[in-house]
């Protein structure tokens, strides 16, 4: 879908120092016109009003807070920017890229540059290099691929750490490249069903705004559900988004039963016409057997409309806790058939390399990366770009 844009890596290793982070949790400058196309479709159909509005705000994340919806309320009456303008959050957005993937290289190069004190390499520096490469969370294969490879080509040879950067990038691209797969919407399919699952936190709601975003950008009628049902919160949250992009978005007060708003979701995404409909869910850990059976049931009521559907099941993995995304990958995987990866939050961590141990493991589409919180910040996944970052070129 999306093309990535020229000149990406170029502006991922710009020399210009990475903006002040914005607020935590304040959304991007309002989308220009240009930014979102206006939905082709009449008026999207009213949807239901926040869960519990009479009702003190329930306890939540900022973002959630009346003064943070105020402040998007605010942002989405502003005058719009002129057309020049949308470059600037983009800047923003790329530095942020580049700062986040640098822990990840700096922790790297740093390491790296330790182990090779001496000129010839000879078996101890392999196997501190080892270490290295496994404490980087890039996984045991890839670690003993790159020191293989080193071994048999400069063994007790002259070796430096640019020498060993580049064998890291190659073998982290040779990784990473097939995995690296846009997300197709199969136009015959309407609505494409997406059904987005995760542990709780690891960006499943934010990810909807930013993809509901690129569809209306695309031209196509997008149609939120707003499946995390646990949380007055999280429906408020996609209820900001749908309003930020344009998508209606079906919901029920808190409580209610997700698969039930599954069931009307997609009854009414396909008596719309609707292009695509992206369907919420709880966040859940992947332990929590009696949450992953409720996500089972989801996905056999969308069966019972759309027996091919979800069209897509996207997996979102935060990017900062590591080793546990492997774990998460295997059950949500074993338990409601993932499609796809969105890896998150890859601005703010030095753990990116296990997104390298996941795609070795696992062998699943990699769609997306997640660099941010706004609605712009979402990237196809780019293998190359993503191996020169984590091996520090240039
Ligand atoms: N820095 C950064 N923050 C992100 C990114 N994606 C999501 N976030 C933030 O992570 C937090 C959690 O994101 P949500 O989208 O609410 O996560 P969720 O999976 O829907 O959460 P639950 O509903 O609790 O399961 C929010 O503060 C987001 O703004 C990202 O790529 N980078």
């Amino acid at each position: 879908m999306t093309e990535k844009k020229p000149g990406f890596f170029k502006r991922l290793f710009g020399n210009q120092p990475a903006p002040a982070a914005p607020p935590e949790t304040l959304p991007e400058t309002p989308i220009t016109p240009d930014a979102v196309p206006p939905v082709p479709e009449p008026e999207p159909e009213p949807t239901p009003a926040p869960a519990e509005p009479d009702h003190p705000p329930p306890p939540g994340p900022p973002e959630t807070t009346p003064d943070y919806i105020e402040d998007v309320e605010d942002a989405l009456a502003a005058p719009p920017q002129p057309v020049s303008a949308p470059e600037q959050p983009r800047q923003g957005w790329f530095a942020r890229l580049a700062s986040g993937l640098r822990r990840s290289s700096d922790n790297l190069s740093t390491s790296i540059t330790s182990v090779f004190t001496k000129r010839k390499l000879d078996a101890a520096m392999l196997d501190e290099l080892e270490d290295v490469l496994i404490q980087a969370d890039l996984g045991v294969d890839t670690a003993m691929a790159i020191t293989d490879t080193l071994r048999r080509d400069r063994f007790d040879k002259d070796v430096s750490g640019e020498d060993v950067r580049a064998v890291l990038a190659a073998e982290v691209e040779r990784v990473l490249a097939p995995v690296a797969a846009p997300l197709v919407i199969d136009t015959n399919k309407k609505p494409f069903i997406i059904l987005m699952i995760g542990v709780n936190g690891s960006g499943k709601t934010t990810t909807i705004g930013k993809l509901a975003q690129k569809f209306a950008a695309e031209g196509r009628s997008v149609m939120l559900a707003a499946g995390d049902t646990f949380r007055a919160a999280a429906i408020e949250q996609l209820q900001i988004w749908g309003q930020r992009t344009g998508a209606p978005v079906i919901a029920r007060p808190a409580g209610s039963d997700a698969s039930g708003l599954a069931f009307d979701a997609v009854t009414q995404a396909k008596a719309e016409g609707r292009d695509v409909l992206i369907i919420d869910t709880a966040g859940r850990l992947q332990n929590r057997d009696e949450l992953m059976n409720e996500l089972e049931k989801v996905i056999r009521v969308i069966k019972k409309l759309d027996p091919e559907a979800p069209h897509a099941t996207l997996l979102t993995l935060d990017a900062t806790t590591g080793q546990n995304a492997l774990k998460q990958v295997e059950i949500f995987g074993a338990r409601a058939g993932v499609t796809g990866l969105v890896m998150t939050k890859l601005d703010g961590t030095a753990r990116g390399g296990i997104l390298v141990a996941i795609a070795r493991k696992f062998g699943l589409p990699v769609h997306f990366i997640g660099v941010g919180e706004g609605v712009g910040d979402l990237e196809p996944f780019e293998a190359q770009d993503f191996a020169r970052a984590i091996a520090g070129g240039e």
